[in-house]
């Protein structure tokens, strides 16, 4: 276990962002944390670096630690080759050959201002600064936001390929789809409640649709109001096959009842 969050809770003044969540990041794997906007996923990463001051629980890490932030900043009247040289100079364990290797690979060309990228490239410099760096946990706020599906695909490549070495991630998206392509387990979170933590499989076998007539409750997520019946998602594998998007919405739309 390289990360083990146990009762987090992080509060606003009187709002509680994260209330109370436990989760666990193992060795060698892809820990995608799911959730709305505003569902407490960036302060729950806060909490874990050290960023935010958490109100109460308890937050092992073993191991080093990389970090995009979600706020994807950098001086902007630097060129690229700039803030490599800079970003070696203040970091531990960065390898600058890896940093070129990767913006050579996102055809980024190293005399462009920072002002001078477009949303997606200050993405792909962020990123190749941060997997420049050796560490064993990466934490990855939003690593695909911006990008074209093409770049998207190629980001995920090398996330992936971080946990052939055993390197272990925790990242936060808002793309399903992704996620599915990358993730071995999910939390997904909602007003600051993790409703469910699981193999990715496990949880796309374990829950289906069934439709009951209105005057009808079960024990599961009311996911969609018709006419004439309601659709309920629930923990059985008896009714129809759902995909991992509708789980997702029934899960955060809907109430467990
Ligand atoms: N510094 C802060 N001061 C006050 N409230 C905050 C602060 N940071 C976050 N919040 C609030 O805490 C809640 C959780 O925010 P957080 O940024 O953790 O959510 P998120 O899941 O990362 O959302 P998003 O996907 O939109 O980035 C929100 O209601 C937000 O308004």
């Amino acid at each position: 276990m390289i990360l083990k969050v146990s009762n987090l809770v992080k509060k606003y003044g009187n709002l509680t962002a994260v209330n109370n969540i436990s989760f666990e990041v193992n060795k060698g794997e892809v820990f995608g944390l799911l959730g709305p906007n505003g569902a407490g996923k960036t302060s729950t990463l806060k909490c874990i670096l050290g960023l935010r001051k958490k109100d109460s629980g308890n937050i092992e890490v073993n191991g080093k630690i990389a970090y995009l932030p979600e706020k994807k900043e950098l001086y902007k009247s630097y060129t690229v080759e700039k803030m490599i040289e800079i970003t070696e100079s203040i970091t531990n364990n960065f390898s600058k050959e890896k940093a070129y290797n990767l913006i050579n690979e996102f055809k980024l060309d190293k005399k462009t201002k920072i002002s001078n990228l477009s949303h997606g490239m200050l993405t792909q410099l962020y990123i190749s600064l941060t997997l420049a760096q050796d560490a064993d946990l990466y934490i990855l706020d939003e690593p695909t936001w911006g990008l074209d599906p093409l770049m998207r695909n190629t980001i995920l490549d090398l996330i992936r390929e971080l946990t052939y070495d055993g390197k272990s991630i925790l990242y936060t998206s808002h793309i399903l789809s992704e996620v599915e392509k990358i993730a071995d387990r999910i939390a997904i979170m909602s007003k600051g409640k993790i409703l469910e933590n699981d193999y990715l499989d496990d949880i796309k076998n374990n829950y289906s649709a069934i439709a009951l007539p209105k005057n009808e409750k079960t024990k599961g997520y009311l996911w969609k109001e018709l006419e004439n019946e309601n659709i309920w998602i629930v923990k059985s594998s008896e009714g129809e096959k759902v995909t991992i998007d509708e789980i997702f919405e029934a899960i955060v739309k809907g109430e467990w009842k």
